[in-house]
């Protein structure tokens, strides 16, 4: 059987691994959950699209097949109202907890604009905002750019800019993990139970073979990005009792000639049929939460492929929606606040916890999103 990654997982090391120059730095006072943006209506589309890809050398032809799938959605993208709901359940346990403070929902791509948040933190007067980035990863897409969204806002505001400061990489987390991995078991109990043998696998974004190289503040981290998400695969398998599984790779773009981390799983899906497996379950390990890459990739053109195969597909559930996330998120600002870190898993370390965009590294960031 074609499989990419089999490893068992190690023991758990329940040491917390954090290298952040910003833990224990004292309250701030307010929260900023800063995402990636999506298009609400079809007029959108061509413009959002356009902000996402500028300079990055997106062939033209995978914008529109990317367009189609905004389309497909009715032109809107699930991303922003997921994201009001964390924020509504971040509101939520923070009410619960007797704290006031205020929470604002900022994006790179789309409106509200960072650049335009960070002006209204500084009009209300807030001096520190603490600044939730919704990936759990490290590496240039999911950790360096909202450092640059930071530094590039701020500057953009002047003197009265905030202090703001990423909160850490979150892939590693007790509650991520064991979010993640209960979803898991349901739809591993639901292919047991309709008398299947399902084999697991494990699905994040791809992104270019050289920013995965990129990846990691020193020699000695590159590679974070694909390093983080195996171990928390791993780390979700072992939760979820399963011993075998495979990771695997989605939703790459870029040129065809450029190579992206592999294999894709719809081709891996196929590799699979082949070797005579008739039911899949489908972590996307790699997503807090079922916006396009889930609800088009997985959902639609994985379960069309699979169905083509006769393979059962089932997909566990994204992590964001549920109040574990939330306190998760407050979890990793209590880290800022007092220093105390939350239970981390595993041995790959998390960094990305820094003031006013600053990076952890120089050369994290650099090769792929400047040159
Ligand atoms: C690692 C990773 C995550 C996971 C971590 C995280 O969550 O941040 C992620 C999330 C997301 N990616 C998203 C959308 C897009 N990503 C694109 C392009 C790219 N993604 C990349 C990587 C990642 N992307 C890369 C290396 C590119 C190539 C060009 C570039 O470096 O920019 C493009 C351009 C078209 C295309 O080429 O596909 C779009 C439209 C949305 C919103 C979806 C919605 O609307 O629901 C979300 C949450
Ligand atoms: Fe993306």
């Amino acid at each position: 059987m074609p499989s990419p990654e089999n490893s068992a997982p190690g023991p758990v090391d329940t040491t917390p691994v954090l290298t952040p120059s910003a833990a224990g730095s004292g309250r701030v006072d307010a929260l900023v959950l800063l995402s990636f943006g999506g298009p609400e209506s079809p007029d959108d589309v061509m413009p959002f699209l356009e902000n996402v890809t500028r300079g990055r050398g997106i062939p033209r032809e995978r914008l529109e097949e990317v367009a189609e799938h905004y389309y497909h959605l009715g032109g809107k993208s699930p991303l922003n109202s997921l994201n009001l709901q964390i924020i509504d359940n971040l509101r939520a346990e923070l009410a619960a907890s007797g704290r006031e403070l205020p929470v604002f929902f900022a994006n790179r791509n789309w409106a509200p604009y960072v650049e335009d948040v960070t002006a209204e933190l500084a009009e209300q007067k807030i001096a520190r905002a603490a600044v939730f980035a919704t990936s759990a990863w490290g590496g240039y897409s999911g950790c360096g750019q909202y450092h640059e969204d930071i530094a590039r806002a701020r500057a953009a505001v002047g003197d009265a800019a905030p202090e703001m400061i990423k909160l850490g990489q979150f892939f590693s987390t007790e509650r991520f993990i064991s979010t993640f991995a209960a979803a898991t078991r349901t739809q591993l109990d639901a292919a047991i139970e309709a008398g299947e043998r399902p084999r697991l696998v494990f699905t994040a974004h791809s992104i270019p073979i050289s920013a995965d190289k990129a990846a990691g503040p020193d020699e000695e981290s590159r590679g974070l990005y694909s390093r983080q998400v195996r171990s928390a695969a791993e780390l979700v398998a072992a939760e979820a009792g399963v011993d075998d599984f495979d990771l695997v790779w989605q939703s790459r773009s870029g040129p065809p000639q450029v190579p992206w981390l592999e294999p894709d799983i719809v081709d891996h899906a196929t590799s699979l049929a082949e070797a005579g497996e008739t039911s899949l379950v489908v972590c996307p390990i790699g997503f807090i939460s079922d916006h396009v890459e889930v609800v088009w990739d997985l959902d639609n053109e994985l379960a069309e492929e699979c169905e083509s195969l006769g393979v059962t597909l089932r997909r566990a559930a994204t992590p964001g929606d549920t109040t574990e996330f939330a306190r998760m998120v407050l979890d990793l600002l209590a880290e800022v606040e007092t220093g105390e870190s939350p239970a981390r898993l595993g041995e790959v370390p998390s960094y990305g916890c820094r003031a006013n965009g600053v990076a952890c590294g120089t050369a994290c960031c650099a090769l792929f999103g400047r040159g």
